[in-house]
């Protein structure tokens, strides 16, 4: 399923929010939301003040949008430190742990943008990632979103951008856009809407000029850094979330970008959203558009509170800048790094760090940080502990958890559809790669070349044939199936964990859409070298043949998937993988054929033993003979290798290797779901 091509007419759209956010983003200098000055927790209040013509107009985007507010106290987050090398009595001893975060507390409201300043390490990503609910190990202190905490519904509400770009490579700017437009709108909007939206976030963010460019990625050329950036940004406007949370959109964009990023920001708050960004180094003309700012110094908060309002806090415990119009960003994060102005001097134009020392910065951060819990806490907390818990319930648009909250945006077929369809067009350049189809016809035609015409009378040279057969198509699919899930591992987390599609979905498109090549590539190579190699010249022996070929192919792709999956790692799973083989290959009953019989039943668990075998089945009928010397014929199931194997019970090998089929794929889907974040 191709995302359609389409020309739009924003005036023509009558689903978008995001127009509404265009109209308002134009002006820099709107007022600051009512929210701002309207202390009621509950902001669900001013989202139904809205009048319902307006929610009406906008009907399908509206409609899903539920107002968040965003309330954190106390938050703490601890790593466990690795040991130091070379302390081997460690082990007993508990392993340190580094503070990252330490007694953070926030409330952002619909309708605000909040920034969270810090300088570089100072736990600004932790805390972000924390209020996305996607932050590994335990999280102390309390979030809540509308007085709830996390929860399924909640995940789909929450827009997040990360600070790398989890992009695919080869799609263009639209196919990429409409892609997550089509997986993560809901199906009230016709494929055509959805594209709409996909072409007005294009717009919005000003990809026009790039819309049919490539992304590109580290080893591909393909549009800027910034470009790549605002597309991320793009794939969670287009969602319409409730809570909007970004970790450095405007890093490595020119100011007029930043600031329009910002200005885009800032409209979609206007919009009923909450949105929290991360921010390096704003200009004054930048800070000024944020509502709400967050410091963080070393994971300890130093400020919390209006944007506006922070010259004057730090006036107020003794902190001024020097010069009359210096940037308070700028202030805010020498502040951060426990450098201050030197107040107590007579000349206030000289704006310099009193000191390098490190231990006055250090005492500069402490006394930054307990005047934090003395000033600002306290009614930082009163306005956290006003609960709106109770008043939620009965607001149309708050977020209690509904039942139909809990389903997906799209049906499963269309995930899939969507998902195969992405994935062909992702993969095309790899699958049908000119190396990948030279390196199988080369060795085919050299195979050929060197079983040339071999016929019963080298009985040996045509069971090594079919046993080469039978290896090759195990080695090849098992290797290319073992790097899927790692690679595409990052994406993997991105998606699913803001709920954008059911894993078995994605899944299922995987397999199907690594099928053709997995199966165009046996099957070339099968003709070219069964008739070149003088196999049995029989229409029905060669499908037969053809057919056991793919089925194995079938099996190791499966367990590929599966090493992938349980080991996430491409080096761990190739590593595994080519010991399975040898162990496979060596197993397999051609090469070794007294195994001693304590380790005889590794040949059962290898499926290039049950493909051999069926392979030497279907080449050979019982009464078929063969030249065993000089005018003497013998019969091919006396001939040593054969008999050795035994080809009866073909039915029992198609079983196991059905068995296998079956049983390394689920392994692989159970590997994958339990290694997604919650
Ligand atoms: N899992 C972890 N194990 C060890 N240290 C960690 C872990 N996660 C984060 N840190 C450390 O915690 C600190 C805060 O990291 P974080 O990424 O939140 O900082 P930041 O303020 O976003 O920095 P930047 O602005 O450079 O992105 C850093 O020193 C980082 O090395």
């Amino acid at each position: 399923m191709m995302p359609p091509e389409h020309e739009t007419s924003i005036t023509n759209n009558p689903v978008s929010v995001l127009v509404n956010s265009r109209i308002e983003v134009t002006s820099t200098h709107a007022e600051p939301p009512s929210s701002l000055s309207n202390t009621s927790p509950c902001v669900d209040d001013q989202m139904s003040d809205q009048p319902p013509s307006t929610l009406a107009q906008f009907s399908v985007l509206r409609a899903s949008l539920r107002p968040i507010t965003l309330k954190f106290e106390n938050v703490g987050y601890a790593v466990k430190l690795q040991p130091t090398k070379g302390t081997c009595f460690s082990s007993h001893e508990p392993k340190p742990t580094r503070e990252i975060l330490n007694g953070v507390s926030g409330i952002v409201r619909p309708g605000e943008l909040l920034a969270m300043l810090g300088p570089s390490g100072s736990g600004k990503t932790t805390l972000l990632t924390a209020l996305a609910g996607r932050l590994p190990g335990k999280v102390s202190g309390t979030i809540s979103y509308n007085g709830q905490p996390f929860s399924s519904p909640v995940k789909r509400k929450i827009g997040f951008v990360s600070q790398d770009d989890v992009l695919y490579p080869h799609l263009t700017v639209f196919e990429t856009l409409a892609y997550t437009a089509l997986l993560r709108l809901p199906d009230k909007l016709t494929t055509n809407e959805k594209m709409e939206q996909a072409e007005l976030v294009i717009m919005e963010l000003g990809l026009t000029r790039c819309r049919n460019n490539i992304v590109g990625g580290p080893l591909l050329r393909g549009v800027s850094g910034g470009e790549r950036k605002r597309v991320s940004i793009g794939q969670e406007m287009l969602v319409n979330p409730s809570l909007l949370l970004l970790d450095e959109p405007a890093s490595g964009l020119d100011s007029t970008m930043a600031q329009r990023i910002v200005a885009t920001l800032r409209g979609l708050a206007r919009g009923g959203r909450t949105v929290i960004t991360t921010i390096h180094q704003p200009s004054s003309r930048l800070y000024r558009m944020f509502d709400k700012v967050l410091v963080v110094s070393e994971g300890c908060p130093i400020y919390s509170g209006s944007a506006g309002g922070v010259m004057e806090y730090f006036g107020s415990i003794g902190y001024e800048p020097g010069f009359n119009f210096v940037n308070p960003a700028d202030f805010l994060l020498d502040l951060a790094n426990g450098m201050t102005p030197d107040t107590k001097q007579d000349d206030h134009h000289e704006y310099h760090g009193r000191t390098d020392h490190h231990e006055d910065q250090n005492s500069t951060k402490q006394y930054l940080v307990s005047s934090y819990k003395k000033n600002l806490y306290p009614a930082l907390k009163d306005e956290l502990r006003r609960s709106c818990g109770a008043h939620i319930q009965s607001i149309p648009g708050a977020l209690p958890s509904r039942s139909s909250d809990d389903q997906w945006t799209t049906s499963w077929w269309m995930e899939f559809k969507v998902l195969l369809s992405r994935g062909l067009k992702e993969r095309k350049h790899e699958s049908y790669s000119g190396l990948r189809i030279f390196q199988v016809m080369t060795v085919s035609i050299l195979s050929g070349l060197l079983w040339w015409h071999s016929d019963t009378s080298h009985i040996q040279d045509q069971v090594g044939l079919l046993f080469f057969f039978s290896i090759f198509w195990g080695f090849f699919p098992l290797f290319n199936a073992t790097f899927a899930f790692p690679q595409e591992r990052p994406m993997l987390i991105k998606e699913h964990s803001s709920g954008m599609y059911r894993l078995s979905s994605y899944y299922f498109a995987r397999m199907a859409g690594d099928l053709p090549m997995e199966l165009v590539l046996p099957i070339i190579f099968t003709t070219i070298t069964y008739w070149m190699g003088g196999l049995k010249p029989s229409l029905v022996t060669f499908t037969l043949t053809l057919l056991i070929i793919l089925f194995n192919v079938l099996v190791s792709q499966g367990l590929g998937l599966a090493l992938g999956a349980i080991l996430m790692d491409m080096k761990q799973g190739t590593t595994l993988a080519s010991v399975t083989m040898l162990v496979f290959l060596l197993a397999g009953g051609y090469y070794i054929q007294h195994i001693p019989a304590f380790i005889a039943w590794l040949k059962y668990i290898s499926f290039s033993h049950y493909c051999y075998k069926l392979l030497v089945g279907v080449q050979y009928s019982e009464t078929e003979l063969y030249e065993c010397g000089l005018g003497v014929r013998c019969r091919v199931l006396d001939f040593p290798a054969i008999s050795y194997l035994g080809i009866d019970n073909k039915g029992w090998d198609v079983a196991a290797l059905a068995a296998m089929l079956v049983g390394y794929r689920v392994l692989a889907y159970v590997a994958l779901k339990m290694g997604q974040p919650r």
